[in-house]
């Protein structure tokens, strides 16, 4: 069973093949056309309460590196924007190109930016576990911030130097006391949309929070994520993680709404 990815034969235009939703109503990433977002005033602020977080490991799952936490009460919640819920914090991950000029998921009148980090949560308010969070239309919220080039970010950084603990697929390291609000920009004015999981199984279960300030890293930041591997340890074949990233997919009528003017 050949398992999905992002190289020649199992990548995102051969997803469809194993995955139906591939070719859904509602497919996740988009590309924002700034022009055509309708701002929406009662929309209200989103509202992050990451303070008593516990971080627990982080992973090379062979499609990307995530941060996973203990997601068993309401100590790690984002709230507000379209949110009818608290919804928890599972896990943050990012998708990266393999230079600056590609990389992000979604795209802002076409423009791609270098990487981009994507913050998953999960609505334990109304579903008893993230299993059935994630196929359920209101499920999952996943905060997304673009990556871009530029000064040092020094929160990213105690990430991207344990990048090394992590070089290989299925490995593991302990990634302890991480607060990711010190990954967000001081503006959270935010685009946000009805859409789905950019990785098989592409699940329509999520709604999309996209912020429109991206976060800053140097260009030694975004070359470490580079230096990670697709592959295992043991595998002959050694393929550097990156371009881990599925291209917009059709709106199919879907509006985007702004939190600001
Ligand atoms: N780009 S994205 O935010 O859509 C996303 C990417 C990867 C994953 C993942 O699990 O690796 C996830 S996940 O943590 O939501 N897991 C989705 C796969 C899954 C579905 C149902 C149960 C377990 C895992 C989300
Ligand atoms: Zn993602």
């Amino acid at each position: 069973h050949h398992c999905w990815g992002y190289g020649e034969e199992n990548g995102p235009s051969d997803w469809y093949k194993d995955y139906s939703l591939a070719n859904g109503d509602r497919q996740s990433p988009i590309d924002i056309q700034s022009e055509q977002t309708v701002y929406n005033s009662s929309l209200k602020p989103i509202w992050v309460s990451y303070d008593a977080c516990t971080s627990l490991s982080i992973c090379n799952n062979g499609h990307s590196v995530m941060v996973e936490y203990e997601d068993c009460d309401d100590k790690t919640v984002i709230r507000g924007g379209p949110l009818e819920f608290p919804y928890r914090l599972k896990q943050f991950h990012f998708h990266w190109g393999g230079k600056d000029s590609r990389g992000s998921e979604h795209t802002v009148n076409g423009k791609s930016y270098p990487g981009e980090l994507h913050l998953v949560h999960w609505n334990a308010a109304k579903y008893k576990s993230f299993d059935e969070a994630a196929s359920a239309p209101d499920g999952l919220a996943v905060l997304g911030v673009f990556l871009e080039t530029g000064e040092k970010h020094s929160v990213l950084h105690r990430l991207t130097d344990a990048l090394y603990m992590v070089r290989f697929k299925e490995t593991k390291a302990q990634f302890k006391d991480f607060n990711p609000s010190g990954l967000l920009p001081d503006c959270l004015d935010y685009w946000t949309y009805r859409g789905s999981l950019t990785t098989p199984p592409l699940h329509e279960s999520v709604t999309w929070l996209m912020l429109k300030e991206p976060l800053y890293l140097s260009e030694k930041q975004m070359e470490k994520f580079r230096t990670l591997f697709f592959s295992g340890e043991e595998e002959g074949l050694r393929t550097r993680m990156m371009d881990n990233f599925r291209p917009p997919q059709p709106l199919k009528g879907r509006t985007v709404e702004a939190s600001f003017r």
